[in-house]
């Protein structure tokens, strides 16, 4: 197997003023394959802008190692740094692009760093700009575009030197749900269409799951998941994890919440969780049919991830007790269930 793009080995960065010192990451191990859409996720503070810091040595872990593309970036030069730097483009939430230069100044810029002739430089701002749809844009000024197309000069210019990583730090926060996913779009075609290896940093669960094929969570510093993006939501095993999940994925009440489906309806409150393959709609029929029993859905919903079905229904099961106590039995042997107190 091919060796990671990104790896990090016992990574810890201390950030050390006069009267303080913070531990912004501890002890991180994390490997990013080539060709991979990663996305690191955590609460504000958590450590993710400084983790995407040294991936691309703008800041040097106070212990341990950060290997790019074969090259242990903590033992480079600040020379060889910059080679290493040229194969990974970054774009941001505000976008930082230069007001006073065209759209065409913008992503000629890291061309021109880079000493390219000018017709190689022209050429290639003509094809990065037909590619995230903005050849008609060519001669505007940042000020007259939208956060969307802001952010896909910023992506023409961080494609600019081919490079093999793009850095992405919270690229979608500033933007509406539409533009969103319209960025997100163009972010998958620089993944599949280009090779890029794409690194996601986000607070919003819904960028990960529309986009990402593995995340990380990080707490306070440490890495405390990471999996398929289907394993981290379908089955958080932190509280950090399960607590970031549930603001997307509407999954069992909580206690509050099971207080007023009580008052609200008749039966056994019963949480059925279906993950995989399994159809959710099949499960239940078949249950249901069995015995003679009526059922509501009173909370949940099932969903999408990556391609597999998921969800947390509640459902209402009212019938005599001892054809809900098999029911249960039934769904068991299918589904996670819980009969909520
Ligand atoms: N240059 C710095 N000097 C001092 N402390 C810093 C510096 N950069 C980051 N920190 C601290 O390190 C911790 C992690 O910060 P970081 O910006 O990486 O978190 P984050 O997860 O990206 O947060 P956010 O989502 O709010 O951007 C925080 O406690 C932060 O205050």
């Amino acid at each position: 197997m091919a060796p990671p793009l990104i790896e990090l080995r016992g990574v810890g960065k201390t950030f050390t003023s006069r009267s303080t010192t913070v531990s912004a990451l501890d002890s991180i191990d994390l490997e990013i394959e080539a060709g991979e859409i990663f996305a690191i996720i955590g609460h504000s503070g958590a450590g993710k802008s400084t983790l995407v810091r040294l991936i691309n040595a703008l800041e040097h872990p106070t212990s341990g190692t950060v290997t790019v593309d074969g090259v242990v970036i903590t033992e480079q030069s600040e020379k060889d740094l910059r080679r290493v730097r040229s194969r990974i483009g970054m774009i941001f939430q505000q976008f930082h692009l230069f007001r006073s230069r065209t759209v065409f100044g913008n992503v000629a810029y890291p061309l021109k760093l880079a000493g390219r002739p000018k017709e190689r430089q022209r050429a290639r701002v003509a094809e990065l700009l037909s590619f995230v749809g903005l050849t008609d844009k060519a001669w505007a000024y940042p000020d007259q575009l939208s956060g969307g197309q802001k952010q896909r000069v910023g992506i023409a210019r961080a494609l600019a030197n081919d490079p093999a990583i793009l850095l992405a730090d919270e690229s979608t926060s500033a933007l509406d749900p539409e533009t969103t996913q319209d960025v997100l779009r163009l972010l998958r075609r620089v993944n599949s269409e280009l090779g890029v290896t794409v690194v996601v940093v986000t607070h919003e669960m819904d960028v990960v799951r529309s986009i990402a094929d593995r995340v990380a969570v990080l707490d306070s510093g440490r890495l405390v998941e990471v999996g398929t993006v289907y394993d981290v939501f379908s089955a958080p095993r932190t509280d950090t994890g399960r607590r970031l999940v549930e603001t997307v994925l509407r999954n069992r009440p909580d206690a509050d919440e099971v207080a007023r489906l009580r008052k609200q309806h008749e039966g056994s409150l019963v949480s059925v969780t279906v993950d995989g393959d399994a159809v959710m709609g099949q499960v239940l029929t078949d249950a249901v049919r069995r015995h003679d029993l009526r059922f509501e859905i009173v909370h949940g919903g099932i969903d999408t991830l990556q391609g597999r079905s998921y969800g947390s229904v509640t459902l209402a099961l009212s019938g005599a007790e001892r054809d809900v106590e098999t029911a249960v039995a039934s769904l068991r042997a299918v589904a996670t269930v819980e009969v909520l107190a």
